[in-house]
């Protein structure tokens, strides 16, 4: 059985960030991710998810520049270095806040070169940190054209060629539904390699009950896969966070 995560990016934006995870707990999650905590110290972060007995499940690596701009540069050939150095700032991040995974993006690029500069990096990646569960998702391009990994067999092409223990990948439902349309045989295929999900309905990337998603046949397929991890909602509330939940309350 899957255990829910409050994607505080996304939802409780109603309250300051600290406020957001008392809320999730208040909703009935127990866990919470975050895409970039970069500008909150990670003392406080870790202290607002201890006093609401959230685990802290999902981060990701930082963009270039975080406040805005391309998501993630780990396929852009040319800065590895730079890699390398955000990456152990994110680690730091990672292991103070104790995440379960953490997302590693792969930016803007194409081509042979930048799936070479993918594979090195990551391999240099999941081998700084081998006690650290790194994903990778596939994003489409119509939410982000250019992103290097805009398909799930690519993900799992790079994830069996590297074939770590601590790289894995982010099945987010709604990007496999926009990428190739059938989600429960994009999972069937890729089942073996998940380490997390995240849902949202489609189309608008709202709550996840209402849509062109079966999320019924999806949880079932899930559950026959003995999937125990963790599923992050991450979706933008067509109203407020609050009058959208009943999805999770019939979960
Ligand atoms: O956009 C998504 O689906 C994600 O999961 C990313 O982490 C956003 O940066
Ligand atoms: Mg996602």
């Amino acid at each position: 059985m899957a255990r829910f995560a409050a994607n505080l990016t996304y939802l409780f934006t109603e309250l300051p960030m600290l406020q957001r995870f008392a809320a999730a707990r208040r909703a009935g999650f127990d866990g919470v991710e975050i895409l970039f905590p970069y500008d909150l110290a990670a003392k406080e972060l870790l202290q607002a998810a201890h006093s609401s007995e959230l685990s802290f499940v999902l981060m990701n690596t930082p963009p270039p520049n975080w406040a805005g701009g391309p998501r993630g540069f780990a396929a852009e050939p040319g800065n590895e270095e730079r890699f390398r150095h955000d990456f152990d700032r994110a680690l730091r991040y990672a292991q103070l806040l104790k995440v379960r995974h953490l997302h590693v993006m792969a930016g803007k690029a194409e081509g042979p070169d930048a799936r070479a500069t993918y594979l090195r990096n990551l391999a240099w990646a999941s081998a700084r940190a081998p006690e650290i569960s790194l994903t990778i998702e596939p994003m489409n391009r119509v939410d982000m054209p250019g992103y290097f990994l805009d398909c799930f067999d690519l993900a799992g092409q790079i994830i069996d060629e590297i074939d770590v223990p601590n790289l894995g990948l982010q099945f987010d439902v709604y990007q496999a539904h926009m990428i190739h349309g059938d989600v429960i045989d994009t999972w069937h295929r890729h089942a073996r390699n998940v380490r997390h999900i995240q849902i949202a309905g489609c189309p608008g990337r709202h709550e996840p009950r209402a849509g062109e998603i079966d999320y019924a046949g999806f949880f079932r397929a899930v559950d026959a896969a003995g999937f125990s991890g963790w599923v992050g909602a991450e979706y933008t509330p067509r109203t407020s966070t609050e009058a959208g939940l009943r999805w999770l309350r019939s979960a």
